[in-house]
Parts: structure tokens; sequence; C-alpha cells
């Protein structure tokens, strides 16, 4: 059967819409499927993801387009976006995909997120301290929060580029010269460092991992990672030398994957996961579920630092409390004090960025 005018008109237009260099202009298209179904489509939330072609952003992509409660979820990267986006896309769930390329889309991939997930800048290789990245990525982070400032301030953020202890507070100085600083907003991804300790604890235990809760405190590099061992979920104990072996292992379990990678890069896969549980655990606070606990890098009172990661209570605002420490053993009050020197340096060192 020969084709209608009007057919050969509508096979034009999506032909049009699909050439790759239409892929960043979706919203001007005639056949605006974002828009379109964003507009028609199931309530839910909007997320930006910025470095989302990257080793984390693309699995982390994948796994927020899977997730019910995202109704569009913006993909922005300096490179690769486009072909990311255009993967993405195809999957036949919920979420409408749009794709943003390089700084002058920033602004566009940012105005009227619900939550803006960061994993952009550059990861460690072997023989590097997360603090070895400090130089560039720190002006990854600045330049990304202050489009977040003037586009989307009330957006919870996940924050993943390291090193976290130091770019939170730059997130942080940044909002705050803006005038849109919002402290439970502004959240730390330290959720690995929780993931990968359910996981060896479950493994020392003989357990399923699911069925275990291991509060970690403090930051996300070396001894700032705090496993809080005597506060473990169901209730158990450890010997000094399994508390000593499962205290390294979860403060170097990424050390452990750089080094397993020989220079192709850190953590990603897990990460994706542990970004997409947490993500998961801010979106349903911003829905008003109730009783949603996690732990996460935040401004703080738990200690006398202004940052610090603890457990809080996720909720329709953000961090909407953060609970206290609980009581520590020997052992991690002494875990305590090594972490919060280290925290202290790093925390000043984000500060000054912003301030020198
Ligand atoms: N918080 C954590 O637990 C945790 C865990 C793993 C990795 N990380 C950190 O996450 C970051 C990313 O890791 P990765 O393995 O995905 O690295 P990657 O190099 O594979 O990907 C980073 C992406 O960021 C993009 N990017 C660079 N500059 C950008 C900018 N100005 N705007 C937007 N995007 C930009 C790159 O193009 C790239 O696609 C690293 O800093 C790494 O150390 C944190
Ligand atoms: O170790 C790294 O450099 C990446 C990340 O912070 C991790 O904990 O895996």
């Amino acid at each position: 059967m020969q084709p209608t005018v009007e057919a050969n008109h509508r096979i034009a237009r999506i032909s049009a819409h699909l050439h790759p260099s239409n892929l960043q202009r979706e919203e001007s298209c005639v056949l605006g499927r974002g828009n379109c179904r964003a507009k028609g489509g199931a309530p839910g939330f909007k997320v930006a993801i910025l470095g989302a072609a990257g080793g984390i952003g693309q699995p982390l992509a994948m796994l927020m387009k899977i997730n019910p409660l995202v109704s569009v979820l913006h993909l922005y990267d300096v490179v690769n976006s486009p072909g990311v986006t255009a993967d993405v896309s195809h999957m036949d769930t919920g979420a409408v995909v749009r794709g943003f390329l390089g700084q002058p889309q920033l602004e566009s991939a940012l105005i009227g997120m619900d939550l803006v997930i960061i994993p952009a800048g550059v990861p460690r290789k072997p023989g590097m301290t997360r603090d070895d990245l400090f130089n560039i990525n720190a002006g990854i982070v600045k330049t990304l929060c202050e489009g977040i400032a003037k586009c989307c301030p009330k957006a919870i953020v996940n924050l993943i580029s390291n090193p976290v202890n130091s770019t939170v507070p730059i997130a942080a100085e940044v909002s705050k010269k803006a005038g849109t600083f919002d402290p439970k907003r502004l959240l730390g991804v330290t959720m690995l460092d929780v993931v990968r300790a359910n996981t060896f604890v479950a493994e020392v235990l003989g357990v399923d991992p699911r069925e275990v809760d291991v509060p970690v405190v403090g930051g996300h590099a070396g001894v700032t990672i705090l496993p809080l061992l005597s506060q473990v979920k169901p209730p158990c104990s450890f010997t000094l030398e399994e508390t000593t072996y499962l205290t390294n292992r979860i403060q170097n379990g990424g050390t452990e994957v750089v080094e397993a990678k020989a220079g192709a890069g850190s953590a990603t896969l897990s990460m994706a996961y542990a970004a997409v549980k947490f993500a998961d655990a801010c979106l349903r606070g911003l829905r008003g579920d109730s009783g949603i606990v996690e732990c996460t890098f935040v401004a703080s009172q738990v200690t006398e630092l202004p940052f610090f990661a603890s457990k809080v209570q996720l909720g329709r605002t953000g961090a909407e409390e953060i609970f206290p420490l609980g009581p520590l053993n020997e052992y991690e009050r002494s875990g305590l004090e090594k972490a919060k020197k280290e925290l202290a340096a790093s925390i000043e060192k984000g500060i000054s960025f912003i301030h020198k």
C-alpha cells in the first residue's frame, strides 16, 4: 500500500527528529516525544544526572530510567551524552529521557529538576588518593553547582564526585554565595561505604547482605570512613580481629577496586547501584514516605565539624533530621578522633577553594 501524503510528512518529521544533530534539541522538534510524554505521563520526579556519560553515569542513567518514581530524566555531560541518551531512551519504562551536551546546555538540563545527581569528574588511578583529584574536580563541581544555584536552587543534590569530603563544602560555599544554600538539600553520597560494609559484614557473619544494616559515619576517604560495627543490625558482636579486618576492608574498599581495575578507573557499577539506592531513598522522602533513614555526608552539628556523615531522616525537604552517633565503643571512639582530624583539613580545603 502507498503511504498517504500525510503519512509521508509524519515519517519525514520523525526522521528529522531522530537525526543525531537534533538529539540535543528535542524540545524544539515538531515531534518532541520527551515533552509530549512528560506532560501527559505518570506523575513522578524530574532528575538530572551531571556526568551521565561516564563510568558511573551510564549505569546510573540506566537504573534511574527503570525507577518508577522518575518521570523525566535529564542526561548532561561535556562529551558523549547524545549516544547515552539515544541508548537509554529506547528502554520501555516510564521516564522521558532528554540529553544535554556541553556547558551551553547546562542550564536547560537543570531547569525544573527535583533531584540532581553529580558523578562528574575524574576518577582515581592506582597510587592516588581521592584528594589527588581535588585540583580537577573542585572546578567541575563549582561550575555545576553554580548552575544548580541559578536554575534549580530547591533541588536535592546528591554529590558523588571525589573528594566528597571537600566537594560538599565547595558546593555549600557556592550556594551560600548565591544566597540559595539549604543545608538539608545538599547530600554527599557515602552510600557505597554502607553497601560495602553490609556486604563484608554479611560475609563474615555468613548471612544474606540484605539482612544487614551497618551505619557508616564520618566522611568518604580512608580513615574518615568509620563503620560503627557495635551498632550493626541485627545485633551481633565481633572479635577484635574481625573488627580490625572489617574496618580496614571497608575503609579501603575503593582502593581495592582501583587496584583491581589497574588504571581503568574506580568503582562504577557498585557505585551506580549505591547511587540509585540513595537517590531512590531521596525520592521516596520527597514523595512524603516516612521512616526513610540513610547515611550521608551533610552540614551537621553532630560533631564540632561543619560537615559529617551520619544517619539522617529523608523527607520532603531533604535531610530533615540528623541523628546523633549513638554509643561508641573504645575502638570507634579512637577511630572517630582520627577521622575528625583528617576531615577538618579536607573540609577547610574545600571552603578555601571558593574564597581564595
Ligand atoms: N562518592 C563515591 O562513593 C564515589 C564512588 C565512585 C566514584 N566516585 C567519583 O565519581 C567521579 C566520577 O567517576 P567515574 O568513574 O564515573 O569517572 P569517568 O571519568 O568515567 O566519568 C566522569 C564523567 O564526568 C564527565 N565530566 C567531566 N567534566 C564534566 C563537567 N564539567 N560537566 C559534566 N560532566 C563532566 C566526563 O565527561 C565523564 O563522562 C570521580 O570523581 C570518582 O572519584 C565517587
Ligand atoms: O575509591 C575511589 O576513588 C572511588 C570511590 O570513592 C570509592 O569509594 O570507590
